[in-house]
């Protein structure tokens, strides 16, 4: 399963002066978002609006976060999958320890976060947490905006409510010399995902059948923003959701956090009718998102390939045209 560096991921800069809807500079964005979703299922954007200075604060304050004891972190508990605390695992990875802070847009779930981990509280990891997720989220929302423009349609095509879940993540490096799996090869179960990593690289992508590439070069103001399974689904098979790992080398810890969209219960995923014609047979049968989500954590779909997941779930065959 080699590594190639030859095919490299869109980076896209958004700069404040493109981001005017209707302009050329926007629309010109839209369309390379779109081109960068549906060929890859994700790409790098450079969002200066973000402050370094907050991802800076944020990441130190994950390292603070590993320091406490593991009967603290056991109290991350969550009823759904993937919103809670993992310590090293072999299901996972003995290299992977990841925090799930769920609804981390509302100041009051991170401060509840806070007093779990910390006896007195800690304003200011909830104060930098909260306005980092607050920020992440408003990059989320453009980046959607763009494929609704990109598309044609509605803004209001591709709108929930939802929560969005945050996860700090700590992967050691392995031992000296080793290649190590730090996450299993999966595609994101979330509609979608932006992730950002305190300098040490790791995150690949499958570009084409076992041919992989490593994110490298990620600028200190890049975001990975990630198609998810649903986000797939929406947009009628159109944008890919990509299969992607983590893989550790060399000897240094990689530190990442991600924040996921998670849509409220009772959301319906599916495809608005315009993406839908006799060239683009509908796909999916619509299906309720958290359904799915329990779905993709269950003990069944452990048998089953976790990029096919969708399909075994969803999949309409034939395909059915309106
Ligand atoms: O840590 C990363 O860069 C990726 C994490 C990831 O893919 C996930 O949590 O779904
Ligand atoms: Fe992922």
């Amino acid at each position: 399963m080699a590594v190639d560096a030859e095919i490299e991921l869109p980076t896209i800069e958004f700069r404040s002066s493109d981001l005017k809807r209707g302009t050329e500079g926007w629309n010109r964005l839209c369309k390379r978002v779109r081109e960068a979703c549906e060929t890859f299922g994700c790409f790098d954007v450079v969002y200066k609006k973000i402050s370094t200075k907050i991802r800076e604060d944020a990441f130190e304050l994950l390292k603070e976060l590993v320091e406490v004891p593991v009967e603290r972190k056991q109290k991350n508990t969550s009823p759904l999958p993937y919103h809670g605390w993992v310590g090293p695992c072999e299901q996972v990875s003995v290299l992977y320890e990841g925090f799930g802070v769920g609804d981390a847009s509302n100041y009051d779930s991170v401060k509840s976060f806070a007093q779990l981990m910390w006896p007195n509280g800690h304003p200011r990891f909830t104060e930098t947490i909260h306005t980092l997720t607050t920020q992440m989220e408003e990059l989320n929302k453009l980046i959607w905006l763009m494929l609704t423009d990109s598309y044609g349609l509605r803004e209001d095509s591709l709108k929930m409510n939802y929560t969005t879940l945050v996860r700090m993540m700590k992967y050691l490096a392995p031992p000296p010399g080793e290649y190590e799996r730090g996450l299993f090869a999966h595609t994101d179960k979330p509609v979608s995902t932006l992730i950002c990593e305190d300098k040490i690289s790791g995150l690949e992508i499958e570009v084409s059948d076992g041919q992989w590439i490593k994110l490298t070069n990620l600028s200190p103001s890049s975001f990975v923003f990630m198609v998810g399974d649903p986000l797939k689904a929406w947009s009628n098979g159109r944008l890919k959701s990509v299969n992607h790992r983590v893989m550790m080398s060399g000897d240094k810890d990689r530190y990442s956090i991600a924040a996921f969209v998670i849509p409220n219960e009772g959301t319906i995923i599916k495809a608005p009718k315009e993406l839908i014609d006799d060239q683009h047979p509908q796909l999916f049968k619509e299906f309720d998102f958290m359904d799915f989500f329990l779905y993709a954590f269950s003990d069944p779909a452990k048998h089953i390939d976790n990029g096919q997941l969708l399909y075994s779930y969803a999949s309409l065959s034939p395909p059915v045209s309106h």
